[in-house]
């Protein structure tokens, strides 16, 4: 039998690396000390030193080639949350996360890291402070969501100290920092076209944003402290900036930040999302005719209209997390990362 050569233990590989955590967490490792390899379906940037490998995380093959030696690999690779289409989040993020477990054994990796979701126990209704131990969305809002429950099962009913293969999740949960495509974009872009003026509910729900940098914090501790005797073993951990804030605070510091009006008006939750279902029923009904994707959606209206904001109670406790960077100074940074959506720029 051929025999694997020992990886180092600073070797890893961040699958979905081109991403917006993906880059952040292969820029961290590197200023760490770390060998990374990235692998993603598509090469967004060029790093000295930092070997790219392209490839879709369904095929084997591709993937033991970039985890050849590697004894770490952080699974952040996940197609994004607005896409609607259901037989790809199956492929990837359930399919595809059966083959990088399979991969991992192949290739002799010790400790797979995956990126969950704090998603994988919201379905709509109020969440205050919620800890691990909540049970599973049993109606998760959306396919998306629908399949990180299933890779985070999948993840950690591998996690095997027998096999010298270990596993954990970190749940984060709205992410947000510079070149993040999602949050700030689409906040702007729907204040351009002037709908940006009302505040679902009488805006009082409390949310978590999580700072890019302190999710990878979390990430690069969670793989450092994961060891056969810690009990990181196959759990999940909540990573917050550990400061819920109002969600239409957070999204009229954004606006302001960068020269826009925040909204004033108050709508009533209930009328708002009964709206946004029935356009989405008439999208889905439409859709053989006509693809429409509307901004008001049953599960953007639930997430800017309701609490959900989690303890990372857990993660102090085990990892000794701790946020780096707290939630004004990461305001500040992300607005002042986007010059080119300011008003009028
Ligand atoms: N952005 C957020 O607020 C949150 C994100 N997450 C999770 O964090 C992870 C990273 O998210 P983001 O960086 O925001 O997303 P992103 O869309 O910026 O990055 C995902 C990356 O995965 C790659 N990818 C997709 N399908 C692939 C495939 N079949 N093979 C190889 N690569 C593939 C994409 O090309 C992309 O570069 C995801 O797993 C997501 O579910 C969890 C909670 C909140
Ligand atoms: C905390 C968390 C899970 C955040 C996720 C980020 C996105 C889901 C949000 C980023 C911008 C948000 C946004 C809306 C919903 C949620 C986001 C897409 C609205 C569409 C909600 C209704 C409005 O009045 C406009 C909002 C624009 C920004």
């Amino acid at each position: 039998m051929a025999t694997r050569t020992r990886p180092s233990s600073k070797r890893c590989a961040v699958l979905g690396g081109s991403g917006f955590l993906g880059r952040h967490l292969v820029e961290r490792l590197v200023d760490r000390g770390y060998t990374v390899n990235v692998f993603d379906i598509r090469q967004a940037y060029e790093l000295p030193g930092v070997p790219f490998h392209q490839g879709d995380l369904c095929d084997r093959q591709a993937l033991l080639v970039a985890l050849k030696e590697v004894s770490i690999v952080f699974h952040c690779a996940s197609p994004a949350p607005a896409n609607d289409d259901r037989a790809l989040f199956q492929r990837v993020n359930i399919d595809g996360t059966r083959t990088v477990i399979q991969a991992c054994h192949e290739a002799g990796v010790q400790k797979l890291i995956l990126t969950s979701s704090a998603s994988v126990v919201f379905e709509g209704t109020d969440i205050k402070n919620g800890r691990e131990d909540l049970p599973y969305a049993k109606k998760p809002i959306d396919y998306y969501t629908e399949t990180k429950i299933q890779q985070e099962k999948l993840v950690l009913e591998a996690c095997s100290k027998e096999k010298g293969f270990l596993t954990v999740a970190i749940r984060p949960h709205g992410i947000f920092g510079p070149r993040d495509p999602q949050l700030v974009p689409i906040l702007i872009d729907t204040a351009r076209r002037g709908k940006m003026k009302f505040i679902i509910g009488d805006g009082s729900n409390l949310v978590d944003f999580t700072y890019v940098e302190n999710v990878v914090h979390g990430h690069i501790l969670a793989a450092e402290q994961l060891k056969a005797d810690s009990p990181l073993c196959g759990q999940a951990y909540h990573i917050t900036n550990d400061e819920p804030v109002r969600f239409w605070d957070f999204m009229s510091q954004i606006l302001e930040g960068l020269g826009y009006s925040a909204p004033r008006y108050h709508l009533p939750y209930t009328l708002v999302y009964g709206i946004a279902l029935l356009l989405w029923l008439i999208a889905l009904v439409l859709r053989p005719l006509i693809r429409i994707n509307p901004t008001f959606s049953p599960m953007r209206v639930a997430l800017a209209g309701t609490h959900h904001y989690y303890s990372c109670a857990r993660a102090k406790k085990d990892m000794g997390y701790q946020p780096l960077v707290p939630l004004r100074e990461a305001i500040v940074r992300t607005v002042e990362s986007y010059p080119h959506l300011r008003k009028g720029a």
